[in-house]
């Protein structure tokens, strides 16, 4: 069946809810076979006064999560780790459980509680705390090991951004260099991604770029300009820095079969639904979104101080949409930003 043809005018519309919820401002990309179309709203600097610009940079967050996935099967696929391999055959010692297997860091089911929780139970005191901390992977770990675990190995989906730095771990202990040459050589030279870097612990986002505003925790407080971070809290878990095109590019490639063999995008894209809507699932570093015209997309979510992010594509990898709205800590402006998915691979709605 032909796809239908995206409502541009309804991913406006959700940009400017964005904006209404508190984003300075927002934009989206949207690639199918009948082209580029991409919306901006608002502005990406709130002291300038400069436009938001779909040429423009931003941080990802957790869409850093499917970069460091690509990676890591990647050297699944070379022999160099197995998926039910426990961790700790890898890295001795590291977990305190020998069942927790790499498959369960993937699918967020090794039950590693999430340190950010605590370090950001007050938004902006914590931000500000960790702003210009550089951390290492095993100071973020033993964070996370000093708090209960919150589920029996392989037993339930417990989202966890410790999972992701453990993938970290195992990405630099297989190849002996750091994640950032894995990123390039491995996804953002082959796809050409100009536009995506990862450039921690510099807390700068070179180039044309996004400044993100995080909203603090008390009401009608002013916002907090939170685009220069070293995001090391996060690193192989959320440090990334792309673009709209290049997210296009990356889950488009990604879904074409140009990161992964057949067979490894396949097992990547086998999910257990997280949570009871069955319309919301995670499958290896990747989640998959059913969409209400029946549509199946496959990407990931972000959210990093000042940044929200969202990055699909359709499992053929012929229809992608990137979106960013630059504010976080406002769920209300996350929700209204994710209501571009359903516009552009929906359409519009039958009258
Ligand atoms: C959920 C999201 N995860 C990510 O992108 C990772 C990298 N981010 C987080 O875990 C959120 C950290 C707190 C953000 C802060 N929140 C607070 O400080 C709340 N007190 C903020 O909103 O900027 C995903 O997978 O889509």
């Amino acid at each position: 069946a032909t796809a239908p043809a995206p409502d541009m005018e309804g991913v406006t519309a959700a940009l400017k809810a964005a904006m209404a919820n508190g984003a300075p401002g927002a934009m989206a990309r949207y690639v199918s076979p009948e082209g580029i179309q991409s919306r901006t709203v608002g502005v990406r600097d709130r002291v300038s006064g400069a436009a938001m610009d779909v040429n423009a940079r931003f941080r990802i967050g957790s869409v850093s999560k499917t970069f460091s996935t690509v990676v890591l099967l990647q050297l699944v696929q070379e022999g160099k780790l197995s998926l039910d391999a426990p961790v700790n055959k890898y890295l001795p010692g590291a977990l305190p459980d020998e069942r927790i297997t790499v498959r369960h860091l993937l699918t967020h089911r090794s039950g590693l509680a999430d340190y950010t929780d605590a370090m950001f139970n007050s938004t902006v005191p914590g931000f500000e705390a960790v702003r210009n901390k550089v951390f290492s992977y095993q100071e973020l770990l033993d964070l996370s090991l000093a708090l209960p675990r919150t589920t029996e190995p392989g037993v339930s989906y417990k989202y966890s951004n410790a999972n992701f730095v453990v993938v970290g771990m195992l990405i630099e202990k297989a190849t002996g260099r750091p994640v950032a040459d894995a990123y390039k050589r491995r996804i953002i030279t082959p796809l050409k991604l100009r536009n995506t870097s990862y450039v921690h612990p510099d807390t700068r986002i070179k180039g044309l770029h996004v400044r993100g505003y995080l909203h603090p925790d008390e009401a009608g407080a002013p916002l907090v300009d939170s685009t220069e971070q070293t995001v090391s809290w996060a690193q192989s878990a959320g440090a990334v820095i792309s673009s709209p095109g290049d997210l296009n590019m990356f889950t488009g490639a990604l879904m074409r079969g140009r990161l992964l063999s057949p067979a490894m995008l396949q097992a990547m894209t086998t999910v257990t639904p997280t949570d009871a809507t069955n319309t919301r699932f995670y499958g290896l570093g990747l989640r998959r979104y059913d969409l209400s015209c029946g549509t199946q997309i496959f990407g990931h979510t972000g959210t990093v101080q000042g940044f929200y992010t969202y990055a699909f594509s359709t499992r053929d990898g012929m229809r992608s949409l990137s979106a960013v709205a630059n504010t976080s800590n406002h769920g209300a402006a996350n929700t209204a930003l994710g209501g571009t998915l359903e516009a552009a691979f929906c359409g519009k709605k039958p009258a």
